[in-house]
């Protein structure tokens, strides 16, 4: 592409993962793509870097943007490469993460269109996605507690509370169901997970949230419902339901992303983006393994995601 650089050599503090129907934010200056390898394969597209003038000092921000199903939506979700995804965003200097995703709505008063900040999720993934960067000898255990970030959260809750009234609606809570697909959810699997007090679901926030924590990323999902899956007696969800939903409200999905990165770009946040209470985290919950018992594969790839945590 003319005029895009293909490297980027400042630091990226913030990264936009893009969902469903969300393959690119307007309105900012597009000025490089870069494209990292990771010890875990190449994201998956190129990371493209944008220019966002900071509302309290003028000055420009540069934000990563990720697709994460591909440029052409190519990779369905047990396909996505999140280790590299995860991996490649924080060797540029990534440590907070807005994630953008389109879900079913389990529950009447989430309609479609509606937006929901999540604070919790249940994992129905099975086991065939790649989900921790702690294997092959060397164990870590993080804290999953809380799945995403609550300051940052805030944050998001604020920006899309400002919108209301503009045509967004939000609810400041929910549990996001992941499950696996690509083939969407049965009636009774869907009437289960509203039992379980379900919001919503998808098939994307695992592992990319596991593998964000392990990362010491502060991460929040920003979900927009566009159905009723499948146990309400509206109709059945289908993917043009989806895409038909994300399109008519794509406009108030990029001012919700942008909203919040007007917010996070302001200096009183600049701690909170580079995730400051997060840091070390992982250098004591990855220290399990007694240096003795690492293998050098495993101490190397996390030594390039963790320089000094592990020498
Ligand atoms: C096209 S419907 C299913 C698909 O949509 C969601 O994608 P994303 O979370 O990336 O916005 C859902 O998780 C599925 O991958
Ligand atoms: N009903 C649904 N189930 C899983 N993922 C989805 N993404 C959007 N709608 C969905």
């Amino acid at each position: 592409m003319a005029g895009i650089a293909d490297h980027y050599d400042d630091p990226i503090h913030i990264a936009v993962i893009g969902g469903t129907g969300l393959a690119s934010l307007a309105d900012f200056t597009h000025v490089a793509n870069v494209k990292p390898s990771t010890p875990w394969g190449v994201p998956s597209s190129p990371i493209a870097v944008l220019h966002h003038p900071s509302p309290s000092t003028g000055k420009s921000i540069p934000i990563a943007f990720l697709s994460r199903h591909g440029l052409h939506h190519e990779l369905a979700p047990h396909e996505v490469p999140s280790r590299a995804n995860i991996a490649a965003l924080r060797s540029i200097g990534v440590r907070t993460i807005i994630a953008f995703s389109a879900v079913g709505s389990l529950q009447e008063d989430i309609k479609p269109r509606d937006f929901v900040v999540p604070d919790q999720i249940i994992d129905r993934t099975k086991g065939v996605r790649p989900f921790t960067f702690f294997e092959g000898g060397m164990v870590g255990h993080v804290g999953f507690a809380d799945p995403f970030d609550g300051d940052v959260g805030k944050v998001v809750r604020k920006c899309g509370h400002s919108l209301e009234g503009e045509g967004v609606r939000l609810h400041d809570s929910g549990t996001v169901v992941c499950m696996e697909g690509p083939q969407f959810s049965t009636r009774a699997e869907s009437k289960l997970y509203r039992s379980w007090g379900g919001a919503v679901i998808n098939m994307s926030a695992l592992p990319e949230a596991k593998l964000a924590k392990e990362a010491e990323i502060a991460y929040q999902m920003i979900c927009m419902s566009t159905d009723y899956d499948c146990w309400h007696e509206s109709g059945d969800v289908t993917v043009e339901m989806v895409m038909g939903n994300m399109k008519a409200n794509a406009e108030n999905a990029r001012r919700f992303v942008g909203a919040v990165l007007d917010e996070l770009s302001k200096e009183e946040h600049s701690d909170l983006v580079l995730a400051k209470h997060l840091e070390s985290q992982t250098k004591f919950a990855g220290s399990i393994t007694a240096p003795a018992g690492r293998s050098a594969e495993a101490k190397s790839k996390l030594q390039w995601l963790f320089p000094g945590y592990f020498d």
